[in-house]
């Protein structure tokens, strides 16, 4: 296991928006993490990385307990994860280059040739053109924003990346394009992938395994079919909702009416 969440409570004053949650992550594998809004998708993905306090449970990450582990223990946990946050948190002073160097910058003792070479691998490793890395936040598409702040967090070779709804604001083609990517980076690089995700189709085709949020804990975890089997009024409609049954719910093609 990468990650080991038990019995999870974080609290707002008296807002209670995790209660004894667990969830497991596997090495190597894509979890899709979903639930609807303001449910604490976000604030468990804080709660993991340690910026938000949990007043219960146990995270562990690599084995570590990150929130009660020594200095030195965190920096190596931190080098080992990377993080990509929802709008992709590129800093609009500097370019793409700069911007990937700037986990380096703080963890590593690189001599400037050496983190230039290594920033434009990661540039192509994320299938960004050469010239990207002159290039500023504000001159960049969408689509490669996700990208320049996914190479950004994969900067340090990560074992583990958090997605925080990574294909939002894509088109669908530049959707698409990135959760291959993501997939192409699982197989090639062993990376094990938390995403948390509204995109429907990411969950189909990218994702491994999927983890409910609701009734603030995971209400129900595992493949698509285990969704699709659940009868959790929440996991009914949402995955076997119309926009579900658009992407295509083999199980659900029984019904004639809908194909005619
Ligand atoms: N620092 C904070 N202080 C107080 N309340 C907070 C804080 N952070 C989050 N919350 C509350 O926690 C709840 C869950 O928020 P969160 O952002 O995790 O939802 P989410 O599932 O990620 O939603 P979305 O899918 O819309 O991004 C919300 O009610 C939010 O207002």
């Amino acid at each position: 296991m990468i990650i080991r969440a038990s019995d999870v409570t974080v609290r707002f004053g008296s807002k209670t928006i995790l209660d004894g949650l667990s969830l497991d992550v596997r090495r190597g594998e894509i979890l899709g993490f979903v639930g609807a809004s303001g449910t604490g998708k976000s604030v468990l993905l804080r709660t993991i990385l340690g910026l938000n306090a949990k007043q219960g449970g146990t995270i562990e990450v690599f084995g570590i307990d990150y929130e009660r582990a020594p200095e030195e223990q965190r920096l190596s946990v931190e080098q080992r994860w990377g993080v990509l946050f929802q709008q992709g948190a590129l800093f609009s002073s500097l370019t793409v280059l700069e911007n990937i160097q700037v986990p380096m910058r703080e963890y590593l003792d690189l001599s400037p040739p050496l983190m230039d070479e290594l920033a434009r691998l990661k540039i192509d490793l994320v299938g960004l053109a050469p010239d990207a890395a002159e290039k500023y936040p504000s001159e960049l598409s969408g689509g490669m924003i996700k990208r320049a702040a996914l190479a950004r967090a994969l900067s340090l070779d990560p074992d583990i990346v958090f997605l925080d709804e990574p294909t939002s604001g894509l088109d669908p083609i530049g959707a698409a394009e990135f959760d291959e990517l993501i997939m192409t980076l699982r197989d090639t690089l062993g990376l094990t992938v938390y995403m948390v995700t509204h995109d429907l189709d990411s969950l189909y085709q990218a994702c491994d395994r999927i983890a409910v949020l609701g009734k603030k804990k995971v209400l129900v975890e595992g493949p698509l079919q285990t969704m699709l089997d659940n009868d959790d009024p929440w996991v009914r409609s949402y995955f076997h909702g119309k926009r579900a049954r658009a992407i295509v719910v083999p199980d659900d093609d029984t019904n004639t009416d809908e194909k005619h």
